[in-house]
């Protein structure tokens, strides 16, 4: 069996006692496009931190290619790629620069880096950017450089939390085809979104989030996505407050 290229095992998480995961299991193998799909406060992007090694859960397990994202070496790292919160570029470098510095930080040769950049810029329609200011970009075109510059080294394991938020439709477009490129190329990987048609496009599985809970799987060649997801939804309201409920009477059926 392959080793997943992204894992979380049993994860749960709480802040300041209110739960974030609860038990959340995911497995996302090379040349798959798993989506993460919930509300907002779903728990989306906690679960992408536990991945990124930027949260450590209370319970379970995070595992990128196989290793805890805290602990990756050099070399898996230079395989891993991810968008998280905020895009990590340099905010005083021009486009071209960050994506080359990018390029040698994920362990490519001088020569390589700059040809890469190159090719990035092109691919995500930066041509007009190239040199300017990562500070002075658009929303839209930051996301780009920071899609750029967290898929330019081919990584195996790839993660993109609402990759296409600020995204023009030309630019949703791109995206969309160069993460297919990447899976089909053999990476796994995991994006976070609301927007059900998106992902349906993208996606070969879509996992639906719901305070922390993973309550179903909604197939993206499927017709009423969006009724389906709230129904879902609705579902696991009504079955946490039957829960509450068992919970509340459960001492009085002793007594
Ligand atoms: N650093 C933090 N401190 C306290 N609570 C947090 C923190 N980060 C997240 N939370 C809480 O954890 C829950 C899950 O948040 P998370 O950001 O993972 O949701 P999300 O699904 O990504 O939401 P959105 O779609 O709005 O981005 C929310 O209730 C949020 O308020």
């Amino acid at each position: 069996m392959t080793v997943p290229a992204l894992m979380l095992d049993g994860v749960s998480h709480t802040f300041g006692g209110r739960p974030a995961l609860d038990r959340l299991t995911l497995i996302v193998r090379p040349g798959r496009v798993v989506a993460l799909i919930g509300l907002n406060g779903a728990g989306k992007t906690t679960a992408l931190r536990a991945l990124a090694g930027r949260l450590r859960p209370g319970h379970g397990t995070a595992r990128v290619l196989g290793h805890d994202p805290v602990h990756l070496s050099g070399s898996l790292a230079a395989r891993f790629g991810h968008v998280v919160d905020a895009p990590l570029v340099y905010p005083e470098l021009s486009v071209t620069e960050n994506l080359r510095c990018a390029a040698r930080l994920h362990g490519l040769a001088r020569p390589a880096a700059a040809a890469t950049a190159d090719a990035t810029v092109d691919g995500l329609g930066l041509d007009p950017w190239r040199h300017a200011r990562a500070a002075t970009l658009s929303a839209g075109n930051r996301q780009r450089l920071g899609i750029g510059c967290a898929t330019l080294h081919r990584p195996g394991a790839l993660m993109l939390d609402e990759p296409t938020s600020a995204l023009d439709p030309q630019g949703v477009v791109l995206v969309r085809a160069l993460v297919r490129g990447l899976a089909d190329d053999g990476a796994g990987v995991l994006v976070s979104s609301h927007h059900l048609d998106e992902v349906a496009r993208i996606a070969d599985e879509i996992v639906v989030l719901h305070a922390g809970r993973d309550v179903g799987r909604l197939e993206p060649g499927g017709t009423d996505l969006e009724q389906r997801f709230f129904a879902m939804v609705l579902d696991a309201d009504a079955d946490a407050d039957a829960e509450r409920v068992e919970r509340i009477a459960e001492p009085r059926s002793h007594s």
